[in-house]
């Protein structure tokens, strides 16, 4: 039996709460068999990024070559690409990557650049087009309809945009709206007329409570690869080839469970406490929600009184010992 797969392709974080770590823990969580081509070595925490050691273009082919010469993969997402060099070798392979979901990552929440300039025209012209999903937040779709577009502020706007990308050639494009200041969080997520089977594109706009916490670090990362991951469990065989009846029936629950699973990980990750130093952090959020659910940590135990512990040499019995 072959197991749902997955590939990210995407920077790393070596804090364990964005780019392809996150992705691959998001993916073991949802029951799919992660792999991984990296794009770029990130020194990164909970409070920005350091320093990004580039990789080499035709060190990045060869991971894909190991992957796609390997085995057959269900979906694939990509998180920061780096270079316009990346963003191309990765559209040219993307007829082998099954379902592929493209979270447009452009700059880091610290405001460090994860996309050079450039390679953004690249991502318009070369990777919009083979993209089953496309996930840009406000900033990045403003970004992806052209140097001047502003950020959508209204929901109206948000559809307005939306559409404005599907016409770019994606399947179906999810705008994210985490960047925006109302109490609840509205996504809108836009199905372009092949994949809603209409003459018409489909709009269905999802909301959640906006949770008041500083730990919102990976969330873009999470929620895709939750949704890459969901994609992957569906679609059947030959489906995930391109964005066809299969794909259709698939993305609307899978970008729903995606949504669904990323709340519960930002709710139980507003608990924890990781940075040494609080102060500016944006912690992680918690991958390991439902597994944790199934083996709970025990809250911490009752200081034990030294009376309490049991003297093993006075409870062990002695030989011959009568009482
Ligand atoms: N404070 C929050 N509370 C609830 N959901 C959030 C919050 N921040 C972000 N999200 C969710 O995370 C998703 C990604 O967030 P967003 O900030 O828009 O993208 P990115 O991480 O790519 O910048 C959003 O679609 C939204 O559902
Ligand atoms: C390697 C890498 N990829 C992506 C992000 C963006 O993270 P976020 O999901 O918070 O936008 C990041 N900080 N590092």
């Amino acid at each position: 039996m072959r197991p749902p797969t997955a590939l990210t392709i995407a920077g790393t974080d070596p804090s364990g709460g964005a780019g392809a770590q996150a992705d691959l823990k998001a993916f073991t969580a949802l029951g799919v068999y992660g792999t991984s081509v990296l794009t770029a070595l990130v020194a990164q925490n909970t409070h920005g990024v350091s320093r990004v050691y580039d990789i080499d273009t035709d060190f990045v082919a060869d991971q894909f070559d190991a992957v796609l010469d390997d085995m057959a993969l269900d979906a694939s997402k990509t998180g920061m690409l780096a270079s316009a060099a990346l963003v191309e070798l990765t559209a040219a392979r993307a007829e082998r990557l099954g379902f592929l979901v493209v979270d447009t990552v452009m700059v880091a929440t610290s405001g460090h650049r994860l996309l050079a300039e450039e390679a953004v025209e690249a991502m318009r012209h070369a990777l919009l087009p083979v993209a089953g999903l496309i996930t840009p937040n406000l900033p990045e779709a403003a970004l992806l309809l052209g140097d001047d577009v502003e950020a959508a502020r209204t929901a109206a706007e948000m559809e307005d945009q939306a559409r404005a990308l599907l016409a770019r050639g994606p399947a179906a494009v999810l705008l994210k709206g985490g960047h925006g200041a109302e109490a609840r969080v509205a996504d809108v997520l836009a199905l372009s007329p092949r994949l809603a089977g209409g003459a018409e594109p489909a709009l269905v706009r999802f909301d959640h409570p906006r949770i008041d916490t500083p730990h919102t670090h990976g969330t873009g990362c999470t929620l895709s690869a939750a949704i890459t991951a969901q994609m992957a469990r569906r679609l059947l065989p030959g489906d995930a080839g391109g964005p066809g009846a299969g794909a259709a029936e698939a993305l609307e629950p899978a970008v729903r469970e995606g949504l669904d699973f990323l709340a519960r990980a930002l709710a139980s990750g507003a608990r924890w406490s990781l940075p040494l130093d609080p102060e500016g952090a944006h912690g992680p959020v918690d991958h390991t929600v439902d597994i944790a659910a199934q083996a709970p940590i025990e809250p911490a135990r009752a200081p034990v009184e030294p009376a309490q512990v049991p003297n093993e040499a006075a409870q062990a019995p002695v030989e011959g010992a009568s009482r």
